[in-house]
């Protein structure tokens, strides 16, 4: 309020004009009143000065009516005089003025306020972005790692037609997403879930009912979490455990691995990356989400600035939680509809799929589901209570009832089956009734015709197709070369050059016994990392898988290796380097070249799901050019065979390529390879992932938005090309192309493929539109180059490896 001394101070200046001042003499800065009234009064001199400071400007004035009303005659303001009635004249100015002051000193107030509330959330927002530049920054510099071991790395030349496109790329955000499509795409995947046949039980802690909202509120302001089930969010707000941190304790340390989820309850905590500090994390704020998805390194470090209470969810009990609604929900139905008298002969893995594109509908006692002569598009099954059939006769003035049908019949699949009207009257009874229903081009996909479903009652053979589990004996070849190996040790190959650089060690090209004329790829993998980030079973299964395995569309697994430190694939080498890298170089694919290269991968698909093996890792990184210029999958250490009808719950592919139902922990099988074929494809004709953001959560949020949120078709990808794409990335496993009693051909075809030669494909006589150059054996001129990996990794004496 030194202000107000001050503009008193102003407006005495203003209106000294319009005063007559006397003289008198006062220290600089003080207004003296000198009294003219009579003796007992006493002549006085009030001096005005810093007592005023502090006091409103209305009390200010109180004191000078005060004055006044002491009959005072003479004012003194620092030198000059004043008349006491010529200065009482000015009291309702001033009072005037004072009150446009003060309203001018609300309004400033306000727009101070606004402006206050406006730092607030722009400093919400820097952290925000400080956050997301963070991450950014930790996924470059990993995919920075990668590209820096292979200096050899060509970047795509001037005038390519990619640097044409680019032109017209959006901004600085594409920029960034560009710069990391140019980096290898990392696989990635939690440590197998244990929980396969039969989900644990969950453990609940207390907490109160403000503990739960504000748990709630955090989840639901996460784009991530927000999108899990209702059920899956009560359930995780149950199991969520107390954690306390005095202030000054770390919470989270940069560069450790994370298993699990923190929301903060109360205090404050500060995050800093690299001793820089990022930001503070409030009550109500979530941090370290992507951990519960699989094993990743902890991107910053996060200390208590307060005490703090934290609720912590441990990532084994968020895959229960996830899994556990999946497969209650599919066992309950699969138990249901195995006991439905026209799914009783159907293979279970037909079934299953059944099971996933079933919907849930409730009708209340006496509402018509169906009537008669309307158009219909739906197929029913009671899944408890009744309904009533009634049927509209000639000559007959009310409908005829006709039968009850009860839990485990099915109804309206007439209409489905040519005249699309329906031929009876469908009413539910009392009290209401449940049913699952299968629209159109499920029901016609996945039961096939009404024929074939009344022959099913006995027996498929359709569908039996995929289910007899095919033995073939391995091709003369590999067995004859498998024998030829039967000696070879590790001591006799000799290592040429390095041909990629993968998670877990190197792939080398080497020779037996300096015989340069045959050369292999040796796949070492170091056994300390794999014991560590607990993959032995995927290993294990990718070694099984590839030595099953025998065709021309999967690279071949001649013999395996161990010593202390490593185990070892002999492969069958395709020299004409990964398809990621031709991607590359030429920025994106057109129609007619993409399609061989989706092809030559639809073939290998095909080969693995008629043998009940899951993929789980499609991307151009592991599609291999052989030096004809076919392509063959490589890189099976997340491949799985499942049993028929079975579903598998780990957490592992590519950010870029899994599909909903692995993020949300739904389960999975074949299908899921469907969904990475539609990704695939965009990734070839767009040259970058459709789905591709700075961290994998905003991966995963984007990808849970679905396909009709992308940009296409657009100048890359056509009509029909999107048309496939949609079709194979739909979110429901069970309507995905491929996943129905067509199989891959309902794939083959599709549109986009018409006029391929699918023949020509099969015995190679089909010219691939690339073809490499390979001059030798030894050439590797198509791989990036690697430099010596320094590295050498600890001895591991567990056992694990056994067998290998
Ligand atoms: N048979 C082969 N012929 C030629 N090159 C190969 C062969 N196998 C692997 N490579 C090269 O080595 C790279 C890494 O191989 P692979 O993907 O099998 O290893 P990984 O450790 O499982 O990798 P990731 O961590 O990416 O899953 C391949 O991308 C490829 O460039
Ligand atoms: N990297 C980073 N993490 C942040 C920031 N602000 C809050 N966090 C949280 O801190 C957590 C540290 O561990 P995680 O990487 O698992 O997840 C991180 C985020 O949830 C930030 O600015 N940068
Ligand atoms: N037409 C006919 N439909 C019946 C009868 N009993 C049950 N329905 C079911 O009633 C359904 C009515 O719709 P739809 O014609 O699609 O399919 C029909 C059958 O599924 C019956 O005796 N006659």
């Amino acid at each position: 309020m030194a202000d107000v001394h001050k503009k008193i101070k102003r407006e005495g200046e203003d209106d000294e004009k319009t005063l007559k001042p006397s003289t008198s003499s006062s220290e600089e800065g003080e207004a003296k009143v000198v009294s003219t009234a009579p003796p007992h009064h006493a002549l006085s001199t009030v001096t005005i000065d810093s007592q005023l400071r502090g006091s409103s400007e209305w009390s200010t004035f109180n004191v000078w009516r005060g004055l006044c009303c002491k009959r005072v005659d003479r004012v003194q303001i620092g030198t000059k005089m004043y008349e006491t009635h010529e200065l009482q004249k000015l009291i309702p100015q001033l009072e005037d003025a004072v009150q446009k002051r003060d309203q001018q000193i609300r309004q400033q107030q306000t727009i101070v306020e606004t402006h206050v509330k406006r730092i607030a959330e722009l400093e919400a927002e820097v952290t925000s972005l400080q956050r997301e530049c963070d991450k950014l920054r930790s996924v470059l510099e990993q995919k920075a790692q990668n590209v820096a071991s292979s200096p050899g790395a060509r970047s795509p030349s001037n005038g390519s037609p990619r640097n044409d496109q680019d032109k017209h790329d959006k901004e600085v955000h594409d920029k960034l997403l560009d710069a990391a499509s140019r980096a290898k795409k990392l696989a990635v995947s939690a440590e197998p879930a244990k929980l396969d046949a039969k989900p644990a039980s969950l453990q609940h802690h207390i907490k109160n009912a403000a503990a739960k909202q504000l748990i709630r509120d955090a989840v639901h302001k996460n784009d991530f979490l927000k999108q899990l089930a209702k059920e899956q969010i009560i359930e995780l707000v149950e199991c969520m455990y107390e954690m306390r941190a005095r202030s000054g304790q770390w919470v989270i340390q940069e560069g450790e691995p994370g298993d699990r989820l923190f929301v903060v309850a109360e205090g404050d905590l500060t995050v800093s990356r690299e001793g820089i500090p990022l930001g503070t994390m409030r009550p109500g704020t979530v941090m370290g989400e992507l951990a519960i998805l699989y094993n990743c390194t902890r991107t910053a470090s996060v200390q208590a600035l307060t005490d703090v209470q934290l609720w912590v969810l441990d990532r084994s009990v968020f895959q229960m939680i996830t899994m556990r609604l999946g497969m209650e929900r599919q066992q309950q139905l699969m138990s249901f509809l195995t006991k439905v008298s026209i799914f009783e002969n159907l293979p279970e893995d037909r079934i299953s799929k059944i099971a996933d594109v079933l919907d849930q509908d409730y009708y209340a006692g006496g509402h018509h589901i169906i009537r008669q002569g309307e158009k219909g598009d739906t197929f029913f099954i009671i899944n408890n209570g009744q309904v009533k059939v009634t049927q509209q006769i000639e000559g007959e003035s009310e409908p005829r009832e006709i039968r009850v049908l009860n839990q485990g019949d099915f109804f309206g699949e007439r209409a489905l089956l040519g005249d699309e009207l329906r031929t009876a009257n469908i009413i539910a009874m009392n009290p209401g009734v449940e049913v699952l229903t299968l629209d159109r081009e499920s029901f016609l996909k996945l039961i096939g015709d009404i024929d074939a479903v009344k022959k099913d009652y006995g027996d498929s053979d359709r569908l039996s197709q995929s289910t007899v589990p095919i033995i073939e004996p391995p091709s003369p070849t590999k067995v004859a070369l498998q024998a030829e190996f039967d000696q070879v040790t590790l001591r006799n190959l000799k290592r040429l050059a390095t041909l990629g650089v993968g998670g877990f060690g190197r792939v080398e090209l080497v020779c037996i016994n300096g015989d340069k004329s045959r050369t292999f790829a040796l796949k070492a993998l170091k056994k300390k990392h794999i014991v560590d980030t607990r993959q032995q079973e995927h290993i294990f299964a990718e070694r099984n898988i590839m030595l099953e395995t025998n065709t021309d569309w999967i690279v071949k697994l001649y013999k395996t290796f161990r010593d202390t430190k490593y185990v070892y694939m002999m492969l069958e080498v395709c020299l004409g380097g990964e398809l990621w890298t031709t991607l590359r170089d030429r920025g994106h694919f057109d129609d007619y070249t993409a399609r061989f290269y989706v092809a030559c991968v639809l073939e290998g698909l095909e080969y693995l799901h008629r043998r009940n093996i899951v993929y789980r890792d499609l991307k151009p990184e592991n599609c291999l050019l052989a030096n004809s210029g076919y392509l063959k999958l490589v890189d099976f250490g997340f491949a799985k065979k499942l049993a028929p009808g079975r579903k598998t719950w780990t957490f592992c592919g590519t950010p870029e390529y899994v599909s909903p139902e692995i993020i949300l922990n739904k389960g999975h099988e074949q299908s899921a390879d469907y969904w990475a074929l539609g990704i695939y494809i965009c990734e070839l004709m767009l040259g970058r992932p459709p789905f591709q953001a700075a961290d994998p959560m905003k991966t995963y949020t984007l990808i849970l938005k679905g396909v009709d949120a992308l940009e296409i078709p657009n100048r890359r990808i056509g009509k029909t090309a999107t048309a496939l794409v949609k079709k194979l990335c739909r979110d429901n496993p069970g309507e995905r192309l491929g996943s129905g009693s067509g199989g891959v051909n309902d794939i083959r075809k599709h549109r986009w493929f018409m006029g391929f030669d699918w023949e020509g494909l099969r015995n190679h006589t089909l010219k691939p539109p690339i073809q490499p150059k390979v001059q030798n054996p030894a050439d590797v001129a198509n791989f990036d180059s690697y430099p010596a990996d320094p590295d050498v990794p600890p001895d591991e004496f567990s056992g694990w490896d056994e067998g290998f």
